[in-house]
């Protein structure tokens, strides 16, 4: 069967994990660990594998995902899917932000699958990420494949790399917020979205 376009990549290209691989033994050894002892002996292969898992983002194009599942429907009221899981890493440690993305939007002709809306916040977080620009790319993302009457994103996450280490917050959490078309112009509209996923 032939494989949907934003399926198309493999995630486990066998090159680019031999040469990872290679690259974390090395890095085993850098911290002080022998990579030939047996509990270690298949571990670079499992990060390599783990990395190329959690940064599989890159190899899909999120406007494919929504334009995969387009329908023309005359519903025009917001259609929110919330408490999306969100795992991504923070570009400045390569560390997991973790939390959860609500995602609304008001058709103005057309709607998408509901899984689509996941899946585009799926493509953005399993890239190297700032949680802002995370929350943006998913608005516009939606904004410019649906041609909506608005998008609002929220994602609230907590960031390891605040809370394992460096400043060492464990209860920190950090909310961002994004919106575009009636969700800026109306604030009926936005309290709504913000009633709902309260
Ligand atoms: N704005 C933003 N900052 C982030 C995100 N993820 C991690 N950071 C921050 O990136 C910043 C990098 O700051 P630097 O001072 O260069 O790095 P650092 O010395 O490791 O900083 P500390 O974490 O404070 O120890 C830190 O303040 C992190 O908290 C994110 O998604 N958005
Ligand atoms: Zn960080």
């Amino acid at each position: 069967m032939e494989k949907k376009l934003y399926e198309k990549q493999e995630i486990y290209d066998p090159a680019t994990i031999a040469e990872l691989s290679e690259h974390y033994a090395a890095i085993l050894r850098l911290l002080g660990e022998d990579p030939t002892r047996e509990g270690l002996l298949k571990t670079p292969e499992r990060v390599a594998k783990a990395m190329a898992f959690m940064t599989k983002g890159y190899a899909e194009d999120p406007r494919d995902i929504l334009l995969s599942a387009m329908f023309r429907e005359e519903y025009r009221q917001m259609v929110l899917v919330r408490d999306i899981e969100v795992y991504s890493l923070c570009e400045h440690h390569m560390l997991p932000f973790y939390g959860k993305a609500h995602v609304a939007y008001i058709p103005d002709g057309y709607i998408t699958g509901l899984s689509k809306v996941a899946r585009v916040v799926e493509c953005f977080a399993r890239r190297l990420q700032v949680q802002e620009r995370l929350t943006v790319q998913i608005r516009d993302c939606i904004h410019e494949a649906l041609h909506p009457l608005g998008v609002a994103v929220v994602i609230e996450a907590s960031h390891m790399c605040m809370q394992m280490r460096g400043v060492e917050k464990q209860e920190s959490s950090t909310t961002t917020s994004a919106f575009t078309g009636i969700f800026l112009r109306d604030h009926r509209t936005r309290e709504e979205f913000m009633e709902l996923i309260r």
